[in-house]
């Protein structure tokens, strides 16, 4: 059964906005790490890291356990570099220590996400900490040297279309690769720090390169220091998801709808939050301030 959503007793909006100003201070506050891209990108990895383990045939991992606390999730191969962000948050834990590990990994996605001037995201707080027995295997997580199927079948898994695939990996329009942590190596050129539809403007507009990189890993790069992994390359492989790259590269409202969208639907799977009221939707730091 679905693990039913028990929020933490007696919180509500205002001690959750809290939580997100003190995270979101903290990352305007540090905003020299990773060559002053800063925390954000490095967060809303973390966030679908600790979601994306989510296996719908047992309902196993997801992020309601918050069993990326566990050195057994944490040392994964594919979370290498995400100890960047759990470091980060631990002063944030003990700040707040009401709330759970799930309901914090992913609020934090959605502070970096409305603070790089992404979409409104709805959260609703509810996940309760497992024991370390409930976390996922190593291995849930996907390959980036593989192509489009691949990712189509990949993420069947969650059930998402290939819509919502496509609009979910509009995330990679944040940070950048990093040779020691996956084996990919982001030329600088298109790293930033704010939400946009770039990634799919680039994948159109760019003249890709298949190269071998330093690590001897196959990806694509651009003339103008950009890259793609060989799975992003693969949504324009693809002719059904060609379609949802097109549409995100003209039309930047509909990918931040879709995004959102799909980003609840990977941040809240497996769990059954019918027994909450409705989400909460936090005020960014710049909207406190006026
Ligand atoms: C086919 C699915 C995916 C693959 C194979 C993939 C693979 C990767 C790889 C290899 C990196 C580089 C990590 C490093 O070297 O530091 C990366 C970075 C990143 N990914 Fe993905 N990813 C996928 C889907 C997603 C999704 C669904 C999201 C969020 C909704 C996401 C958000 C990010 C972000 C924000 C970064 C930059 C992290 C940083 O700059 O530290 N990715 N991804
Ligand atoms: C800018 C940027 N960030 C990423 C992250 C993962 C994969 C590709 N990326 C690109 N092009």
């Amino acid at each position: 059964a679905l693990h039913l959503a028990q929020a933490e007793d007696g919180k509500g909006l205002d001690d959750f906005q809290k939580v997100y100003n003190a995270i979101a201070e903290k990352l305007r506050d540090e905003d020299e790490f990773d060559g002053y891209i800063g925390y954000g990108p490095n967060l809303v990895r973390l966030s679908w890291h600790v979601s994306g383990t989510f296996d719908k045939n047992d309902n196993s991992g997801g992020s309601f356990g918050g069993t990326y606390r566990f050195k057994k999730e944490a040392d994964d191969p594919a979370n290498k570099g995400l100890q960047n962000a759990a470091r980060f948050l631990e002063p944030i834990a003990k700040k707040f220590p009401w709330i759970s590990h799930g309901d914090l990994y992913t609020l934090a996605g959605v502070t970096a996400l409305q603070e790089m001037q992404g979409p409104k995201i709805p959260w609703r707080p509810g996940r309760v900490d497992a024991d370390e027995k409930d976390a996922p295997e190593n291995g849930r997580l996907p390959d980036a040297s593989k192509d489009g199927n691949y990712v189509r079948h990949y993420f069947g898994r969650f059930g998402f279309s290939d819509q919502e695939i496509v609009a979910l990996l509009g995330a990679h329009c944040l940070g950048k690769t990093h040779l020691e942590n996956s084996g990919y190596e982001g030329p600088w050129g298109a790293a930033t720090n704010t939400f946009t539809n770039e990634f799919f403007v680039n994948l159109l507009n760019e003249n890709w390169k298949l190269e071998k990189n330093d690590a001897g890993n196959e990806q694509y790069n651009s003339n103008k220091g950009y890259m793609m992994l060989p799975t992003d390359y693969g949504l324009i492989q693809d002719g059904k998801f060609k379609k949802y790259v097109e549409k995100y590269a003209k039309d930047q409202d509909a990918f931040f709808e879709d995004f959102k969208s799909a980003y609840v639907k990977l941040l809240e799977n497996g769990i059954d939050f019918s027994k909450l009221g409705k989400a909460y939707v936090f005020k960014t730091l710049d909207e406190q301030d006026s």
